[in-house]
């Protein structure tokens, strides 16, 4: 299987520069590869480092030291040094990230939001609408919500709606931000079997789990990053 995403000694100290400068070290000599059609979940207690690792690789924190290498097509990138643009342009394509809180979109229907990320990969309107009703009914999101903005929705049907949205298209790299926390078993067993079919469409998977029955369920490797942590 082709390693999809490599993350080569990578480091990570916060500065605080509105507190004189302190330095707050998170995590060094990172290394590990995860590949296609794997998923892997990192592990380790609050604290250790396990969020900043997927928000260096989505980009939303710069990477200090080290390499983040994501086969991309037929080409490498290193996040760690690409221009925020090329982030952009990955985060289309490329790198997909599910998180546990759907960031509300006024006035556009939880069938729209699902679609958009489709949509914006080139699938035609009609289809990519087709594929999000088919993901919030296997999400048991209720129809007479379906033309509805989420803004009003209950903490779990948000919460559904952002799980289709984070599967409806294909990205090679897919992260996974808690995104089972609050559900009850029936829909955590559909984010089981959505991830099931993620690695058979040979997508490579790093996520953070809590939750031990679904992480015992998706995870084919875990990696403590306690390992990476840099001693206070
Ligand atoms: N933006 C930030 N500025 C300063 N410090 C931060 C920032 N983000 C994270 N940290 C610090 O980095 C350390 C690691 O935090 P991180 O959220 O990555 O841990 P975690 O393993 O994901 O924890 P949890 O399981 O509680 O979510 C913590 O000490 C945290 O305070």
């Amino acid at each position: 299987m082709p390693v999809r995403l490599y993350l080569n000694t990578v480091g990570k100290t916060f500065t605080m520069h509105l507190q004189g400068g302190t330095s707050i070290p998170v995590v060094s000599n990172v290394d590990f590869a995860v590949e296609a059609g794997e998923c892997v979940v990192l592990g380790g207690p609050s604290g250790a480092g396990k969020s900043s690792i997927l928000k260096m690789i989505f980009g939303n924190y710069r990477c200090d030291e080290g390499q983040i290498l994501i086969t991309c097509n037929d080409e490498i990138v290193n996040i760690a040094d690409a221009a925020p643009r090329q982030i952009l342009s990955l985060r289309q394509d490329t790198i997909g990230y599910v998180s546990q809180f759907l960031r509300v979109i006024p006035r556009v229907s939880a069938t729209e939001v699902v679609a958009e990320p489709l949509i914006a990969q080139g699938t035609s309107e009609e289809a990519a609408l087709a594929k999000a009703r088919d993901l919030l009914n296997r999400l048991n999101v209720p129809e007479r919500l379906w033309n509805l903005p989420p803004a009003t929705f209950s903490g779990g049907e948000q919460q559904r709606v952002n799980i289709a949205r984070g599967f409806i298209a294909h990205y090679p790299i897919l992260l996974l931000d808690e995104p089972t926390a609050s559900l009850d078993a029936v829909n955590r067993s559909v984010v089981v079997e959505l991830v099931d079919e993620k690695k058979a469409a040979g997508v490579a998977m790093l996520g953070i789990l809590h939750d031990q029955d679904v992480r015992d369920r998706i995870a084919d490797r875990i990696i403590d990053v306690t390992k990476f942590k840099i001693a206070a």
